[in-house]
This record gives structure tokens, sequence and C-alpha cells, in this order.
């Protein structure tokens, strides 16, 4: 894909080729091909419909589809989930998936034993792991980590579910509306956890908040009705009429938006 190289010396991290999903003869993703990059923010924008969920549901081992996808040459079609999350590819949902009654330290250590090959001792007979500890720092609950997960403010049980992937050792992390119901604090919040976790990552982002989308992201992937519409930078999709079509209407409403000064 042209353009998408902002960074040089970027590596391919995922790369989709012609992903197709079809439910009983209806294609939900039809022919999508993306590139991800590592160390960059990657967002996937769209209408309610358009395929995003699916598509990320295709690449996480949750829905058959045809086309390939990989992620450092490794096949990510036709595995199972467990499989993908120990190739290193993991995400989170639209709803919060933490234990309520157990503490946010607990919550990491099952996340971290889902990824660890040998079963090894309880968390309360071996300490706490470094990666754990280094999680707790970089999610910012250091000071809850004995917490219930139940008691944590919204935006911190997202953080949370970041925390989870971090210790699966996620190196690619399809997140779903992270930020849905935070505050402005919480978003910037969770803005900068992206841009700093996702600098030895890849991240990817399921998004309808445009102001979250132009404040963090490296590259936009926009769909619509299962079809990859466009993708570029944040000015670069702006700019794209038929991005503005899908988003506003018609192009007679996209004019009359225009001459009403809305962009
Ligand atoms: N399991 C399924 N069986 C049949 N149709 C499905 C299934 N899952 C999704 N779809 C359909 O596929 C289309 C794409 O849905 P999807 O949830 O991927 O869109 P989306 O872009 O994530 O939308 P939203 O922003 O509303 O979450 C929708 O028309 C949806 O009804």
């Amino acid at each position: 894909m042209s353009g998408q190289a902002l960074h040089p010396d970027a590596e391919t991290s995922v790369e989709v080729r012609n992903l197709t999903v079809s439910f009983d003869g209806f294609t939900a993703v039809s022919d999508v091909s993306i590139l991800m990059l590592k160390g960059q923010v990657h967002f996937l924008i769209g209408p309610n419909g358009a395929g995003k969920t699916t598509l990320v549901d295709a690449l996480t081992g949750l829905v058959p589809a045809t086309g390939s996808a990989t992620y450092n040459g490794i096949d990510l079609l036709g595995k199972k989930t467990n499989k993908i999350i120990r190739a290193g590819v993991g995400r989170t949902f639209q709803t919060a998936t933490v234990f309520d009654e157990l503490s946010v330290l607990q919550n990491l250590d099952i996340a971290g034993g889902l990824h660890r090959r040998a079963w090894r001792l309880p968390l309360a007979r071996r300490g706490v792991p470094e990666y754990v500890e280094e999680a707790l720092e970089t999610i910012g609950l250091a000071e809850v980590r004995d917490k219930p997960a139940g008691i944590l403010a919204h935006g911190q049980k997202q953080w949370l579910e970041i925390g989870m992937l971090l210790v699966q050792d996620a190196k690619v992390m399809f997140l779903d509306e992270p930020v849905a119901g935070m505050n402005a604090d919480e978003r910037d919040e969770t803005g900068q956890l992206l841009r700093r976790i996702g600098a030895t990552r890849t991240i990817i982002v399921i998004e309808h908040d445009m102001d979250f989308v132009r404040s963090y992201a490296d590259w936009v992937t926009v769909m619509h009705t299962g079809k990859l519409l466009t993708a570029g930078t944040v000015e670069q999709v702006q700019a794209d009429r038929r991005v503005q079509e899908v988003y506003l209407g018609t192009t007679a409403d996209v004019a009359a938006a225009e001459n009403e000064g809305v962009h």
C-alpha cells in the first residue's frame, strides 16, 4: 500500500490480503487487504455495520474467513484463538472481560497464565512476576493492585484489559472502542498509553470517537459495507470525499455541509 511507510524503517507486522467473511451468503467483510506496521497506532473506522469487528474477529480466530492474514509471517486464519494469543496477537472487546471479584493483580496473573505454556504455581506462592509489575506501572494501576477489579472506575477497567494483553506479551493488540464511555481526561490518558505501548508494538483500534482518532492515529483505515474504502493519515482520510460521503450521507449532503462550513 503506497504511502504507508510513515517511518521508513517501520516493519510490516500484520498483513491481510483479500480477506472475506460471509455469514449464510451475507458478505460482512469483502476482499479487504491491509498492512499494519509495527510502531504505529492504527485506527479502523467506518459506520455501524461496516465490518470492523468482524474483520478483527477473523484475525483473532473467532470467525472463519477466506483470503490470507499473517503476523510476522505466521498464518492467522484457521488458527484457534489460544494459538493466536500465543503467537502474540491479542484483543479486547467492547464490554470489559475482567473478573470483578478478583483483584487487579489476580486478573493480570490469570491473563499472564493464558500465555504461559507450562502450569505455574499460583501467584500467592511465587510472588509477583516482574512482567506483571511492569504492566501495573504501564497502565497506571499499581496503587490499586490489591483492590477488586469490580470497584475500578470505567476507564481503569479498560486499562486493566490493556494490561492483560501486556502480560500476555501481545505484540499486536486489537482494541474495540477502548475510550467509549470515558471522560476527556481518561481519553487523553488512554491515548498516551497507546502511544507508549504502541512504540514497540502494533496497535489497531476500532473507534467511533473522531476526536480521539484525530489526536492519536498514525494511520487510519476506513471500512464501509464490508469493503475497504480508503486508508491514509488522518489528513488524507479526512480530505477524502468518499469518506465524507459515507459519514455524512450523499454527495449532495456533503456539498450542503461544505456550504454550511461543516467538515
Ligand atoms: N455472526 C454473524 N452472523 C450474521 N451476520 C453478522 C454476524 N456478525 C456480524 N454480522 C453482520 O455483519 C455486518 C458487519 O458487522 P460488524 O459488527 O463487523 O460491523 P462494525 O463495523 O463492527 O459495526 P459497529 O461499529 O456497529 O460495531 C453487520 O451487518 C452485521 O449484522
